[in-house]
């Protein structure tokens, strides 16, 4: 096997033969140079390999290759070899970065070991700036969200849309489905972007602290308010707050959050002076809030104000062709997370993933790529059968179902509620899972 390059220079030719060889054997694939100029054409800055070199040589020496070198990439791994006893310029390699040194005379075990180390660090380096790269600039919407479903184009260009106005917007979808990462691509591409993201979950406010954490406190306002505190809102100031799964927030805070979102102030518990609050609003929810307002979990006039703009997230199961590349960027992701190499994708187990049909979303499909980068559980990715699930091949019966009784119906609804045996709310929440409209089936 051949491994990546490494470079060496050396002008003594006996020394250098005999060290290019022991590296050969270890598999290296070995370039010779007698003097440093030479090699240094060799260095661009993506440079795959590492270079070993004398330091003592006549014209440049390795010192001055260092220098040469991290000039073009800091971070190519450079080994010096120095005379025996010379530790005053080992050391001084070392402070000026080179990678190791070796003392003549040195193994050939050891010099082989210290190269394979340098190459793995190198392809680190290589693939973190690799995925550096992918990650795009943080207003690369199609790095963030990707995917090219009509409906993921669709809500990039609404993203793109509302990103510069100053509406609140309510984002909605299914569990799992990126609802956070739209609302934080939302604020990195608006005009709040160096300001402050907080995200506040409405699910898992404690309710005796509510109060003080959104809104902050004076001193005194309650035993144990020994300071001023800003809340919540406050720290957001010039940004974006995030209430995630406001469905979630109980009555009687929500008539206090309507007074802020129409008044755009806040007062401090334990004070009575309004503070101007410079704030853009983004809601998720999960449910339909229409369907929480009937139930009366949630107020209309505050549905009223936050939903102005609503921009709804599609579940996968509506967007299956968008699987793969978001499984692929999800693996990228892990791999980096993780440290490890990346990993290759085969082509049938990403036909495999792209046929399920993923409930829990990306959430699960992040799951999945995590478990693939560990190597825990790709077999089962790997798998024909059970890439088709039980719950997915009811999934894809379901909604055959569904799409039959709207074409034997014309698109009518209620007959088709009726004869399925449903309610008109699981009718259409199936149909927006299963990215069924019914405009098509008339
Ligand atoms: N486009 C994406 N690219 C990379 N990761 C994503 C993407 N969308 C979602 N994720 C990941 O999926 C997980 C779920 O995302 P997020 O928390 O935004 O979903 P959510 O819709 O807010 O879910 P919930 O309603 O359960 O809070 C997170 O780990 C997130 O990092």
């Amino acid at each position: 096997m051949r491994l990546p390059g490494v470079l060496l220079v050396d002008d003594e030719e006996e020394i250098r033969r005999s060290t290019a060889q022991s590296l050969q054997l270890a598999g290296f694939d070995v370039r010779e140079f007698g003097a440093a100029e030479t090699a240094l054409d060799y260095i661009t800055p993506g440079f795959g390999g590492v270079v070993v070199s004398d330091i003592r040589m006549p014209g440049m020496d390795g010192m001055t290759l260092l220098a040469r070198i991290r000039d073009i990439d800091p971070d190519v791994p450079v080994i010096l070899v120095t005379g025996h006893g010379d530790v005053q310029l080992a050391v001084r390699a070392m402070r000026e970065g080179a990678y190791d040194f070796l003392e003549k005379p040195f193994a050939g075990q050891h010099l082989s070991d210290v190269v394979a180390r340098a190459i793995d660090r190198r392809s680190l380096v290589l693939e973190n700036r690799l995925l550096r790269a992918a990650a795009g600039h943080p207003d690369d919407l199609e790095t963030r969200l990707p995917g090219r479903s009509p409906a993921m184009i669709d809500l990039r260009y609404r993203l793109r849309a509302v990103a510069g106005t100053e509406t609140d917007i309510l984002i909605v979808g299914e569990t799992g489905v990126g609802k956070e990462v739209v609302a934080r691509a939302l604020h990195d591409i608006s005009g709040r972007a160096d300001r402050p993201f907080v995200a506040i979950n409405c699910a898992a406010l404690p309710a005796n602290l509510i109060e003080s954490e959104l809104f902050g406190h004076e001193a005194g306002a309650f035993p144990g308010a020994l300071r001023p505190r800003y809340g919540k809102f406050e720290h957001a100031r010039g940004g974006t707050v995030l209430l995630d799964e406001i469905g979630s927030m109980p009555l009687d805070l929500q008539a206090r959050l309507l007074r802020v979102i129409q008044e755009r102030v806040i007062v401090r518990l334990g004070s009575n002076e309004p503070i101007p609050l410079d704030v853009r609003f983004i809601a998720t929810s999960k449910v339909e809030l229409e369907d929480e307002v009937a139930a009366d979990r949630f107020r209309a006039d505050l549905l009223y104000r936050l939903n102005v703009v609503t921009l709804r997230v599609p579940p996968l199961a509506a967007r299956l062709e968008d699987v793969p590349i978001l499984f692929l960027q999800l693996v990228r992701e892990a791999a980096g997370r993780y440290r490890r190499p990346m990993v290759d994708v085969p082509a049938h187990v990403l036909e495999g993933i792209g046929r399920r049909g993923w409930p829990g979303n990306v959430r699960e499909l992040r799951n999945a790529a995590d478990r693939y980068v560990l190597g825990l559980g790709a077999e089962s990715l790997d798998n024909e059968e059970s890439s088709e699930r039980l719950a997915d091949r009811v999934a894809r019966f379901e909604r055959s179902v569904i799409s039959g009784a709207l074409q034997a119906h014309n698109g009518a609804l209620k007959p088709v509620y009726e004869t399925l045996g449903i309610s008109r709310k699981t009718l259409y929440e199936k149909m927006q899972r299963y990215a069924l409209d019914k405009r098509d089936h008339g």
